[in-house]
């Protein structure tokens, strides 16, 4: 957390971010690059830009109802909610050219009476909370209070380049400092606050930022040199280039999306990572998967889906979705796993993955493919909540097709 106030200037790159994605319906990513280009920002103060931004997101209801103003009313209002966002945290009031002043007394006791409403204080809209409350029962309410938490950064090794420890080693003399993330063997977390896409280290293709959850759905591919490997939701290839390490170079891997922009931007961090056996091809239609039948040794589907176990890293989704999203949603995983599963040969092995933790998405859609597939039979799933090890919420289960 901050040790001192934000600046004036920064004050208003904060409220401008977050009028842009509260009001205007901006992505977080595009709100950042519009309010920081051809600002020469250190990386320091960037740091804290981004942390409060983060912070105030995560938790924007109670927030706003310490400061006493409706979400929909930000742009007008929001240096009111700094303001309460600066006081909550024990910190003096920023210096803003113009600012919406607030009431201590009545802050405190708006804080008084947040504390005894455990949703409101997690910075959980009233939605997610009764999904949660319904999916997960007992689990949800410790899932929902991680979920509140700031996020890590971590970041993979590429193997085709470096170990972990030169990796670690190279980082600490660019002014990088990391650790080890015991029981993930390819992960570093990163604990100083760099400019890591800056580093020689990721220019040279040293390394990906991926969370360490995301690196254990990758590492249960387990994908061997020479197989053939289909990673058919591969988006910009956080899990194909993994793959790719895990194959060390040798074999076919077939990187498939329906957006031709996210496969051309793996083409440029395949290149980077020295990744030379990744394809890729865009689903035009049905066909594109009819063609590889009984074709792989692994595929990976990572499918779309809510969102919902990534909501720390990506916190303004929660201000954005609607429960009417999530049937949809189930809806297209199980077309995915209907269809592509047709592409693993005999013996081969279906992986199936979801940044969610709810049941809805993941062991329950696994059951009913299951049910409806004798062709596939269960080895195993993991998982992996955000309230176990910090990390992302991830869900991934393993099925090997047994006939034609
Ligand atoms: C969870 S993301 C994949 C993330 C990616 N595997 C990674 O690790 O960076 C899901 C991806 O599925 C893609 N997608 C959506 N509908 C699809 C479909 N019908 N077939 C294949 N991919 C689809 C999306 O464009 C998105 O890139």
């Amino acid at each position: 957390m901050l040790t001192y106030p934000l600046s004036g200037s920064s004050s208003e790159l904060v409220l401008n971010v977050l009028t842009m994605v509260l009001n205007q319906g901006k992505p977080l990513d595009r709100a950042y690059s519009h309010n920081f280009s051809g600002l020469k920002l250190a990386p320091d103060e960037q740091g804290r830009i981004t942390l409060v931004v983060g912070d105030m997101l995560r938790r924007l209801n109670l927030y706003c109802f310490v400061a006493q103003v409706s979400i929909d009313n930000f742009e007008r209002e929001g240096s009111k909610v700094l303001n309460a966002w600066h006081y909550f945290h024990g910190l003096d009031l920023p210096k803003m050219q113009y600012s919406l002043q607030i009431d201590a007394k009545q802050v405190d006791k708006l804080i008084a009476d947040a504390k005894q409403l455990p949703a409101l204080w997690d910075g959980c809209p009233e939605w997610l909370d009764e999904l949660g409350q319904a999916q997960l029962k007992d689990k949800w309410s410790d899932e929902r209070a991680a979920l509140a938490k700031a996020p890590k950064r971590y970041i993979r090794v590429n193997p085709l380049k470096c170990t972990r420890a030169e990796l670690k080693t190279r980082l600490a003399k660019e002014g990088i400092e990391t650790t080890e993330v015991a029981g993930v063997d390819s992960a570093l977390e990163v604990t100083s606050n760099s400019a890591l896409f800056r580093s020689n280290c990721f220019k040279e293709g040293w390394f990906e930022q991926q969370d360490a959850g995301s690196q254990m759905v990758a590492d249960a591919v387990n994908a061997k040199p020479g197989m053939r490997v289909v990673d058919a939701c591969a988006g910009a290839g956080g899990k194909t280039l993994h793959i790719a390490a895990q194959m060390q170079g040798k074999g076919r891997l077939l990187a498939m999306d329906v957006e031709q922009w996210k496969l051309d931007n793996l083409k440029t961090r395949a290149k980077r990572a020295g990744a030379h056996n990744v394809e890729t091809r865009i689903i035009a239609s049905s066909k594109t998967i009819k063609r590889l039948k009984l074709s792989a040794d692994r595929v990976l589907l990572d499918v779309p889906c809510s969102g919902l176990g990534v909501l720390k890293r990506n916190p303004d989704a929660k201000w954005r979705d609607t429960p009417e999203r999530l049937p949809v949603l189930v809806d297209l995983q199980k077309q995915i796993l209907q269809s592509y599963s047709r592409m693993v040969k005999v013996d081969g092995m279906l992986i199936y993955a979801t940044c969610s933790i709810m049941p809805e998405e993941n062991s329950l859609q696994v059951q009913a493919f299951l049910a409806e597939n004798p062709h596939f039979e269960f080895i195993d799933e993991e998982h992996i909540y955000v309230a176990d090890k910090g990390f992302d919420g991830f869900y991934l289960a393993r099925m090997r097709r047994i006939t034609e």
